[in-house]
């Protein structure tokens, strides 16, 4: 039995993998989706030709990993693909954001950091040959960002993470892909807030057109999915500025955008 899974699939970028994987893959006999909102994979459920199998659960608890190995263990099936994209960030001061919620960074790197390992590690026993791993990272994985900044540490470790399980994987045919965007119009930013003045607006990218790349540039074996000129300029000029040239120019840009 083929399967592809699907990490926050309810919504957002993991929604639209669940939809795209579909057509890329037709010979898929079941795609499981994880999430915490059931009703909404309930939805996406009725919205496929392919059997689609929920685990509705909260990553940053143990319940739902056992299931899906329990799962994994009965039908010991292929896995040909699996997408991490359960994650969330939060703008803002560490002070700030520690002031309103003490458990909301560690909470942030439970999820997009633990998370997407122990699922991965989950999974691994059954990926074979030809098998794709998906990591949604994010260009803010490229930089360290003030007023984002546990967020951006955590999308540090997953695009780090994913360069190394691709080079310990290669050998066994099993490929990993690092998606880094910058900012995609999708229900992220009612999580995680804006900053202001805008910035983000200007460079917001098409879901459909991220995963899209993300899946191609799967197929062709990519290390790192980048989408769009301006986080691709983006991710060239971390390469060659000091970082905290950067980190200054951005605080200068979020002040001029702010007036
Ligand atoms: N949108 C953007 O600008 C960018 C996003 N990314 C990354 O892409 C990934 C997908 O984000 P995006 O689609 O934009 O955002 P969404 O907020 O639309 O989707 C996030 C998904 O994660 C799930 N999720 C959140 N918390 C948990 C949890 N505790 N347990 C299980 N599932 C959880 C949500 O489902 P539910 O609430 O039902 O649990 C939802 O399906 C994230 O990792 C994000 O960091 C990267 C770059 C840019
Ligand atoms: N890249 C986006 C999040 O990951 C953002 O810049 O908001």
């Amino acid at each position: 039995m083929k399967i592809a899974i699907v990490t926050g699939a309810s919504s957002g970028m993991g929604k639209e993998f669940v939809r795209q994987i579909e057509r890329f893959y037709r010979e898929l006999d079941e795609i499981w989706v994880i999430a915490r909102s059931e009703k909404k994979l309930e939805e996406i459920k009725k919205s496929h030709k392919t059997y689609i199998r929920i685990f509705a659960g909260d990553m940053e608890e143990d319940l739902v990993y056992k299931q899906v190995k329990n799962r994994l263990e009965n039908q010991n099936p292929d896995i040909r693909m699996l997408v991490n994209a359960a994650g969330f960030g939060k703008t803002g001061t560490v002070e700030e954001i520690a002031k309103e919620d003490k458990k909301l960074q560690l909470r942030m790197i439970d999820l997009n950091c633990r998370g997407l390992t122990e699922m991965t590690c989950t999974c691994l026993p059954w990926m074979h040959k030809g098998t794709r791993i998906i990591n949604l990272a994010s260009a803010a994985a490229f930089c360290p960002q003030a007023k984002f900044a546990v967020y951006a540490a955590t999308k540090s470790y997953v695009l780090s993470f994913s360069r190394s399980l691709a080079a310990e994987l290669k050998e066994k045919g099993i490929f990993v892909t690092a998606v880094c965007p910058g900012p995609v119009d999708t229900p992220f930013f009612e999580v995680s807030g804006k900053l202001p003045g805008g910035m983000k607006e200007a460079v917001m990218a098409d879901p459909v057109q991220v995963v899209k790349q993300a899946l191609i540039d799967a197929k062709y074996k990519k290390e790192v999915s980048v989408y769009g000129t301006a986080m691709k300029g983006a991710e060239a000029a971390t390469k060659v500025l000091p970082h905290g040239m950067i980190l200054k120019a951005m605080s200068m840009m979020e002040k001029i955008t702010k007036e």
